[in-house]
């Protein structure tokens, strides 16, 4: 697309009046980001009629320092240097109309430290600008210097391996169901059961917090009680995710000094809490020696659709800079979105050290992380035993498979379907581990464990068919080449 600055430079620059944006500077073919610059990428699709490099510009402009006509106040400012450059505009690949605008914006536009100042610059204004049809962001490169101004994940993967005593597989838990209407006492005996079956994690669902038929109080007692037997009688260690999200944050403080007082080791918060509840309650989880999970509620509403809203690949990036050890990232087998491909880009964000550019995986940047913590990614959703071999193929071994209905619907009963849960996943880690090929083989590897475990094969009986086959929504932009044979 067209390479030439319209910067206006001079005393021209600041007449009074409306300018272009590619004219105040907003457009600038020529920049080489620096390695400090925060670098966005967005999907601009501009109204018809209006240049798209005048639109990526105008994203640049109003994400930074500019406002719909020139201020001569500019002139009081390092006006260059605080100005964010979209330096490239591409068309996007079968989507005409569409483009992918890169902008840099400089390291001192930003507070350390604050996703919340974070986002009000970059997703602040700029999505509901008249000229634009729709707008997405679609990805993030984070400067090392940025990075280094957050703690991440209270205790990260290692460390949650380390306090929990479990390697070398999958972690194991389940949702509680119904997700509303039980009482702590019969809320308490799903936690046992599941955990005294071979789960390593039992969790509150996204929308349980204290309601008139389940107060929270009543759910942490019931369930550390449930965590307390079922440690004791198993001799592994366990918990159970409890949710801590609540109208105030003086009110989620509480609740979590009352789990901590319980001796539990997991804490949990949902993402409609929002960025600044996320970060305090991060910084309470590291200095409390608690693990922190989140529940992804409500992403789907601005990360599934392609033309407008956030990518779930920006919002892992937010979410381990602001410290989360779990966070629901998608099964690609089960009951909600996940394209194969777009989900191995979360995973690789919330578990590597350096992920490069993929574009097949929708990862646009080389992202050091510069050593912060890694995050646990979490599968949850529609998955059963059935589909082990799929999981594990996926989605690998740091994560945790997280089996609600798949657990507690087993017809034998909780306990049977979390021990279908906990044989079938170590038969296809066995056979992972002597070499086989399980994903090909993972059908007759879980017949196989079945036939000396009646909970896996009545799982088998139950849900071995059944499956999600549905066309994915986010998918990424860039397919892979087919090879020339
Ligand atoms: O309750 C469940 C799953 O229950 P079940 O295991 O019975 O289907 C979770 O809220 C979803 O997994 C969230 O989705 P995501 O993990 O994609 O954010
Ligand atoms: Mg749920």
């Amino acid at each position: 697309m067209s390479d030439k600055s319209e910067t206006v430079k001079g005393e021209d620059r600041y007449k009074a009046g409306v300018m272009s944006y590619k004219k105040m500077g907003y457009w600038e073919p020529d920049y080489q980001p620096k390695e400090t610059d925060l670098i966005a990428l967005f999907r601009v699709t501009p109204q018809d009629g209006v240049d798209p490099i005048e639109a990526s510009a105008a994203v640049a402009g109003e994400s930074s320092t500019a406002t719909w006509t020139v201020v001569w106040t500019d002139r009081l400012t390092a006006s260059e240097k605080y100005r964010a450059k979209c330096y490239r505009v591409d068309p996007v690949p079968n989507a005409p109309g569409s483009y992918f605008a890169y902008i840099a914006y400089d390291l001192d536009l930003f507070e350390g430290g604050s996703i919340s100042n974070l986002t009000a610059s970059i997703i602040g204004n700029v999505f509901g600008f008249k000229p634009l049809k729709a707008l997405r962001l679609e990805d993030m490169r984070l400067p090392v210097a940025y990075v280094k101004t957050f703690d991440g994940p209270p205790a990260g993967i290692i460390v949650e391996r380390e306090r929990l005593d479990k390697f070398g597989r999958p972690l194991l838990g389940a949702t509680v169901k119904p997700k509303l209407g039980l009482s702590g006492r019969n809320y308490g005996r799903v936690v046992y059961e599941a955990l005294k079956g071979g789960l390593d994690f039992t969790k509150d669902d996204e929308n349980i917090n204290s309601q008139p038929f389940m107060h929270w109080r009543e759910r942490f007692l019931y369930c550390m009680e449930a965590v307390n037997k079922a440690q004791a009688e198993t001799g592994e260690i366990k918990g159970s995710y409890l949710n801590i999200t609540a109208g105030t944050m003086e009110e989620m403080y509480k609740r979590a000094e009352y789990a901590k007082e319980l001796g539990s080791c997991i804490v949990m918060i949902d993402l409609v809490i929002g960025y600044v509840a996320i970060q305090s309650i991060s910084k309470w989880a590291r200095d409390n020696n608690m693990l922190l999970h989140l529940h992804r509620a409500g992403h789907s509403t601005y990360t599934r659709q392609k033309s407008h809203g956030v990518s779930f690949r920006v919002i892992s990036k937010w979410m381990r800079l602001a410290g989360v050890d779990h966070i629901h990232a998608g099964t690609v087998v089960g009951k909600l979105e996940g394209d194969p491909l777009t989900t191995a880009g979360y995973y690789d964000i919330l578990r590597e050290d350096f992920v490069p550019q993929n574009l097949e995986h929708g990862v646009f940047f080389d992202q050091p992380w510069a050593s912060l913590g890694k995050v646990m990614p979490v599968a949850s959703g529609g998955i059963h035993a059935g589909q082990m071999h799929q999981l594990i193929h996926y989605l690998g071994e740091d994560v945790v498979l997280q089996f609600g209905g798949g657990t507690i619907g087993h017809p034998y009963g909780i306990q049977a379907g979390a021990t279908a849960n906990r044989v079938a996943l170590e038969a296809m880690i066995f056979a992972r581990n002597e070499g086989r090929d399980y994903l090909a083989e993972g059908p007759q590897i879980l017949k196989d464990a079945a036939k000396t475990c009646t909970p896996l094969r009545q799982a088998l009986d139950t849900w071995g068919e059944v499956t999600f086959d549905y066309t994915s929504t986010d998918t990424p932009d860039f397919v892979p080449t087919p090879t020339a044979s």
